[in-house]
């Protein structure tokens, strides 16, 4: 049967008609909160989620980070709509179909955004919103429990961290690896050749900089922690259920009050919905809690009635609630395709992560250790160090961009007909973003080090283009939702990232700490040096995802597009709020899965206390 209990009801036994909570998806989001109202043993809830629950190694791998995305099982099956700035190139749009959601098959780095990031969101608001960066991180403290490097690689690979930043109570964990490249070290001290640069102490301090971070790892075990071992494996509360292989096909409503959820068997793989499946609908005597993530909230909303009155009639949906923000203001980050080289990393930095590779010694021993003790470099997942910098820092001309993009006719690079309130919404927070592009407190410009010779991921932190996330006209309820980056709709995201391709050319071809390494350009090559050819370059390469998608649901205020309060909770009905990835309004400068453990830490508090708790 598709109805399965909780762990403690291992008999099977079937969801009940009534829950004090119904949480849409067990993902990163949906099991922190689900754990959370949970505590006092009394509150009800059940989590609805539409893949498995799984122990399959390909989700709990630690080595190179990729195994779990790579595992097609627990993934959707999404293609974006041909992007018309990209030569009409359709994009996979990675997200986690099991229980755990994106934090069980994501690459594992543990990154949060700056300071400014988060005062950013706290700002749509005004003066007295505590959607702040004092305001998040007693919830970053609490959501992951930091275990510092072993003494040893602290030493030897010069691994800075400062516990200040950080908690240890939670059940999932910040972890390290027990091996670093010698070349990791060298490659991330090369950012010192380079003015302005920063070195920060702690990846969790709120500023830009080259710095080390931590893993979603438990150190002790070394496999992958994440929603489902952090809360939901150990959790042995009665009153804590969940049901897998089951999609959410709408939020019931009451008039404008959520009083429940309906949901059918998942379709397989590949499968459209089967519009005679069994439909169970089950009450939520308190509150619908939906957690799909950045891109499933949007459309379970607005199948549901809530959404874009013009999105929702043109796929024959009646209009419960004319939210227009729903599904609009989508955002990911975007990774630039340029490729350097090192052809010789010097000895004294060395092994580099291709002696793996090459160096026959370095590999059995590495398979040695990892078989006795599960230590050496098969303990790495993606990396742990990397560039996070301002764009002060990368690029010349940041006070004539900023003044460009504030003089900007915004609105001409939404979509037509964008709703007013969305316009005004998308002005906000690019005017938000020309005082960023001018100071040292957000970082655009993203650099993986890897300790090889290969670049690492190139990563475009703020980009300025929003796209949109609408049901399928012509099959919204047995589809996946139409997915449109809209990538490079604001012609100022091809110069910020080709100011951020000339700028990783100065590290490597151009860098006193680098000039005897080899340095060499594969692409887009020497000869690509105007604007205009490297947004040409982009066209042809840029990816407008590191699936992060985010912003479909914002929390803003109404008059800016909104779609969540401050409470998070959907403008226009009771009883419901949204608790993902969907609620963040402006991208962190970051990797998003610790921001979004932080938002559903805080969101459980709003739930349960009504206001922020520690
Ligand atoms: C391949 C990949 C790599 C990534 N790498 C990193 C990284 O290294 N570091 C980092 O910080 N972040 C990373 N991220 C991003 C990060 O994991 C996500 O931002 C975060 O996990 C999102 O959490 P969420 O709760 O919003 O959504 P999710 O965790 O995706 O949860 C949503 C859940 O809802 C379920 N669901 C959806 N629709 C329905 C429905 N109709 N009915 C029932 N259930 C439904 C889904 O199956 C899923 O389990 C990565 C993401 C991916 C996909």
């Amino acid at each position: 049967r598709h109805l399965r209990a909780s762990k403690v009801f291992l008999d099977g036994r079937q969801v009940q008609n009534e829950y004090d909570y119904v949480i849409i998806g067990g993902g990163t989001a949906g099991l922190t909160v689900a754990d959370r109202l949970t505590e006092d043993g009394r509150t009800t809830v059940l989590v609805i989620e539409y893949g498995v629950l799984s122990e399959a190694a390909s989700l709990t791998t630690v080595a190179g980070g990729f195994s779990g995305m790579s595992d097609s099982q627990f993934m959707y099956d999404i293609r974006s709509v041909p992007q018309v700035n990209l030569r009409n190139r359709v994009i996979s749009v990675l997200a986690g179909k099991v229980v755990g959601g994106s934090s069980a098959v994501n690459a594992m780095m543990t990154i949060r955004g700056t300071a400014e990031d988060y005062d950013r969101w706290g700002a749509f608001f005004g003066k007295n919103s505590h959607w702040t960066w004092e305001g998040l991180l007693p919830y970053f403290k609490k959501a992951l429990n930091f275990v510092p490097p072993n003494a040893d690689i602290t030493r030897t690979a010069n691994v800075t961290y400062d516990t200040s930043f950080w908690g240890n109570t939670s059940r999932v964990y910040a972890g390290w690896p027990s091996y670093q490249f010698p070349a990791t070290t060298a490659q991330m001290e090369a950012f010192k050749g380079l003015p302005g640069v920063e070195i920060a102490s702690d990846s969790g301090s709120g500023v830009p900089g080259v710095y080390w971070y931590p893993t979603f790892m438990d150190p002790k075990t070394v496999l992958r922690s994440f929603a489902k071992t952090g809360h939901y494996d150990n959790v042995k509360r009665a009153n804590y259920h969940l049901v897998t292989q089951s999609k959410v096909t709408k939020i019931v409503l009451d008039g404008t009050t959520a009083t429940g959820v309906s949901f059918v068997p998942a379709p397989a793989r590949g499968q459209p919905g089967n519009t005679a499946a069994p439909v169970t609908t089950v009450t939520a005597r308190k509150e619908v809690i939906l957690a799909a993530g950045g891109v499933h909230s949007p459309q379970v909303l607005q199948v549901s009635g809530i959404g874009p009155k013009k999105v929702l009639s043109a796929a024959g949906i009646d209009t419960i609630v004319d939210l227009p923000g729903v599904g609009q203001n989508f955002q990911d980050h975007g990774m630039i395709s340029a490729s350097f080289q090192f052809a010789r990393i010097p000895q004294s930095a060395r092994p580099s992560s291709d002696d793996l590779r090459t160096n026959r010694t370095l590999s059995t021993w590495s398979s040695q250790v990892w078989a006795a003790n599960r230590t050496g470099p098969n303990s790495i997942a993606t990396g742990n160090s990397a560039a996070w910098l301002s764009f002060p820092v990368i690029s010349p001309r940041s006070a004539k961009l900023s003044a460009d993009l504030a003089a900007q006719n915004h609105a001409a690079y939404l979509p037509t007909g964008s709703d007013p309130t969305v316009a005004a919404g998308y002005r906000a927070q690019m005017l938000s973003y020309a005082s960023a592009l001018s100071n040292n407190n957000t970082a655009f410009y993203n650099l993986v080090i890897q300790g090889g010779s290969a670049s690492g991921l190139l990563v475009d932190l703020h980009p300025l283009s929003r796209g949109t996330v609408n049901v399928n006209p012509a099959n919204p309820h047995n589809t996946e939702p139409q997915v449109d980056y809209r990538a490079l709709a604001n012609p100022l995201d091809a110069t910020i990232m080709g100011d951020i391709v000339r700028f990783t050319r100065k590290y490597y071809l151009d860098n006193p700490k680098t000039k005897d390494w080899g340095g060499r350009e594969v692409s887009p090559g020497a000869s690509v040096t105007t604007d205009e050819q490297l947004a040409t370059f982009l066209s042809s390469s840029l990816s407008p995802s590191v699936y992060h998608p985010a912003g479909t649901c914002a929390m803003m205020p109404l008059e800016l597009g909104g779609v969540v309060d401050e409470e998070l909770k959907v403008y226009g009905v009771k009883n419901l709020r949204v608790v993902d990835a969907s609620v963040i309004p402006t991208l962190p400068g970051a990797n998003t899965c610790q921001t979004v453990y932080a938002i559903a830490e805080k969101a459980a508090d709003l739930i349960r206390y009504g206001a922020p708790r520690v």
